[in-house]
């Protein structure tokens, strides 16, 4: 068994080779994740900065709960959590 049978936890080298492709996959598919929040957070802040400028608040919860609603349909209630994560990376805690 090499080395990186016994990091990725495989118990034959095909299968270790396969985990260790794939994990790159999910490494590339997680640095593209991260980089569309941080875009989604600057749009977010630029609305937030508009509303907040006219005389309004930073946060609106009617679309709050559209957003909530997309993300539940998308995914089912994990959605939902992922959801109220994103949204207080993007606005802060209330
Ligand atoms: C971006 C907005 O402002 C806030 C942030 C939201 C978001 O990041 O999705 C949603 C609603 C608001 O609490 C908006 O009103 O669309």
């Amino acid at each position: 068994m090499t080395e990186v049978t016994d990091r990725t936890g495989a118990r034959t080298d095909g299968a270790a080779q396969l985990i260790t492709g794939a994990r790159e996959r999910i490494d590339a598919l997680d640095d593209r994740i991260i980089g569309l929040i941080q875009e989604r957070m600057a749009v977010s802040a630029v609305i937030q900065d508009a509303r907040i400028t006219s005389g309004g608040r930073r946060v609106n919860l009617a679309r709050e709960m559209e957003v909530l609603a997309h993300y539940r349909d998308a995914l089912g209630k994990p959605g939902t959590s992922l959801a109220m994560t994103m949204l207080e990376l993007c606005r802060g805690r209330i």
